[in-house]
């Protein structure tokens, strides 16, 4: 690709657990890509969609909400953020939620203070507000703690100024031959994907503690062996005692999140698929530096 006219680069989404972040990924990248619930932390990886058009491919990169570690998966999480916005970033986008309470980014703020590249600001939930002076003030607070280039007050979940957004983060990305092959990206993250629409499903379908303990990894993804395609999944779980409630009375909570999130992976892939889900008691695997490894969480530096 020597298109001399070709953007393309990174643009990290920076926000508070629930500000919106895998809402607005899925807006600006205009697919299904990434976990959306009501419950905060569902991202616990960077998630990588792709906008692309003739001239552009934006890689958006999803951190998970910035947070004080607690468990050593969530130090894991935090040192996510930490390498999207000094590694990667061209671009981040600070989201804030308007309906919350501003000071809880305070140590995010601290963070995004030490960024080089340029930070576009995206009040979200505008949909909530009534006053515009809530929005005013709100921007003002931002603006005094960091240098914004640009400000947005969107609501993802209803597309306002999204596009504007979207075409303004497309502006903001360096000249460059595109970091991924078009349309190839899904390839290579349906395993991750198809993991990402179980869990999905575990935290809308169980409550309380149970959906953060729980991992799912795909053991088997086959294709086209007859009709349908295969997936088996491993659900892992912290405690002996949390199996019996992710399996529900004679089997009917697992058969209704193994229904649902069938559903939900053929609606996203455009196949049908058999789903097996199996589920594991993985004694503390949260604090579990081996299996953070295993399954992904750590990336170790290369050098
Ligand atoms: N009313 C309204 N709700 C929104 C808007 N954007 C997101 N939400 C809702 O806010 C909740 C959190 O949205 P997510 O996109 O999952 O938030 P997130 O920042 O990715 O959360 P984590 O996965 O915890 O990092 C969901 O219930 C969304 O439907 C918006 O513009 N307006």
């Amino acid at each position: 690709m020597d298109d001399k006219n070709f953007k393309s680069g990174f643009a990290v989404l920076a926000g508070l657990p629930n500000a919106g972040k895998s809402t607005l990924l899925n807006n600006l990248a205009g697919g299904l890509l990434s976990a959306v619930t009501n419950k905060p932390q569902t991202t616990r990886q960077n998630i990588l969609a792709i906008a692309e058009g003739d001239h552009y491919q934006v890689v958006f990169v999803d951190t998970p909400g910035f947070l004080t570690a607690q468990y050593k998966l969530q130090q894991t999480m935090v040192s996510c953020v930490d390498r999207a916005v000094r590694e990667d970033a061209d671009l981040v986008i600070f989201l804030v939620d308007a309906t919350a309470d501003y000071a809880l980014n305070a140590k995010l703020v601290e963070k995004l203070k030490t960024v080089y590249c340029p930070i576009f600001l995206a009040i979200n939930k505008i949909d909530l507000i009534k006053d515009p002076s809530v929005l005013d003030e709100l921007e003002k607070r931002v603006k005094a703690d960091l240098k914004i280039a640009k400000t947005f007050r969107i609501s993802a979940a209803q597309g306002t100024q999204t596009a504007e957004l979207q075409q303004a983060v497309i502006e903001a990305m360096p000249f460059s031959p595109a970091y991924f092959p078009p349309g190839q990206w899904t390839d290579r993250w349906e395993r991750f994907y198809v993991a990402e629409f179980i869990r999905e499903q575990i935290f809308l379908l169980y409550h309380k503690e149970v959906p953060y303990s729980t991992y799912v990894e795909i053991e088997k993804f086959t294709e086209d062996l007859g009709p349908k395609n295969y997936i088996r999944a491993n659900i892992h779980v912290e405690r002996e005692s949390q199996k019996p409630i992710i399996i529900g009375k004679g089997g009917s909570a697992i058969a209704e999140l193994r229904k649902r999130a069938q559903k939900r992976i053929e609606q996203f892939l455009g196949r049908k698929y058999r789903l097996e889900l199996n589920v594991v008691v993985s004694p503390n695997w949260r604090n579990d530096t081996q299996m953070l490894e295993d399954f992904g969480y750590i990336v170790r530096d290369e050098q």
